[in-house]
């Protein structure tokens, strides 16, 4: 039988796994996702025919999984409304919130629950997540499978032992598919200054990106040496990349990266005192 799973929170994140497991065969009347308010409800009942609920307590009732997938700035709120609850089922929590470290959320549930955290991306919604995660002491091997299984279902899923890599985790992948929403804006922005219709140079920056992740994915060969492919002496790319390189495309990647980790950090530390 599938796992009963409640996420609290039906939000951007919550909505991206649920989109991604439904596509990938987990029934809909397995899944409830919560928010305070039946507006917001509606329409993710009405896109997915999972159940909502307005109350988180009643809708972790039964529940075998727990996904907390509500902002950093209200989970100390809502832990402590499940507290009770939680402590008496012992299902395995997995929280989604970026910054907010497995010993401040167990402490607010209660202490020594099983906990996962995770650091997935919207891009779960098309079975193309890419997801971090990490398990407390009170996980169980059985619990870390079936938390691979749940989000392998949306996408990869990497492990990591040490918790504070969940801030590197988040640079590179978590908020990773908002550098290349950028990067097509920009693209379609300078295809449109070129010449291009809008749509066209959209579609074909999207479709671009999309055959170099997939080649990348495939290939035996470095990223550097794909690139090195593209850029025939004296061409064209080779121009292109000079300017990028020059710009110091390289270095504000480096430099963004370290102000998302850094940012990370620093939510842990502001919302863990709370
Ligand atoms: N958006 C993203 O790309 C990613 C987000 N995350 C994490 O996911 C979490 C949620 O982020 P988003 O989905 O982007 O936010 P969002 O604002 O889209 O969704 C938050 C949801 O929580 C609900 N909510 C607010 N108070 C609540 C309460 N007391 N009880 C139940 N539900 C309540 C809201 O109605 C909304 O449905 C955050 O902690 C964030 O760090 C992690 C990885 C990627
Ligand atoms: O921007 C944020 O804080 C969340 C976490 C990773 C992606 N979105």
């Amino acid at each position: 039988m599938a796992s009963r799973v409640t996420f609290i929170g039906a939000g951007n994140m919550a909505s991206a796994i649920i989109g991604g497991m439904i596509d990938d065969g987990h029934p809909a009347t397995a899944i409830t996702a919560t928010s305070p308010s039946d507006a917001f409800l509606a329409p993710v009942h009405e896109r997915f025919g999972i159940h909502t609920d307005t109350d988180n307590v009643a809708a972790v009732r039964d529940a075998d999984v727990v996904v907390l997938a509500v902002k950093p700035q209200v989970m100390r709120e809502v832990c402590e409304d499940l507290r009770d609850s939680l402590q008496r089922q012992r299902p395995l929590v997995i929280s989604v919130a970026a910054g907010l470290s497995a010993e401040t959320l167990d402490a607010w549930l209660g202490g020594s629950l099983p906990l996962i955290r995770c650091m997935p991306n919207t891009p779960s919604l098309v079975g193309a997540g890419a997801a971090g995660l990490y398990a407390n002491a009170n996980v169980s091997d059985a619990q870390r499978r079936l938390a691979t299984e749940l989000l392998e279902a949306v996408g990869l899923v990497e492990w990591v032992d040490d918790e504070a890599l969940l801030d590197a985790v988040t640079a590179v992948s978590g908020s990773g598919p908002a550098y290349f929403f950028l990067m097509f804006e920009a693209m379609e922005e300078a295809g449109v200054k070129l010449g291009l219709p809008a749509e066209t140079a959209r579609r074909l920056a999207i479709q671009t990106a999309l055959g170099a992740a997939r080649m990348a994915q495939t290939s035996d060969q470095t990223p550097g040496q794909l690139k090195r492919n593209v850029m025939s002496p004296g061409g064209t790319t080779e121009r292109a990349i000079e300017h990028l390189e020059q710009a110091g495309l390289r270095q504000a990647m480096l430099d963004a990266m370290d102000a998302c980790a850094s940012r990370a950090r620093e939510m842990a530390e502001e919302l863990g005192k709370r």
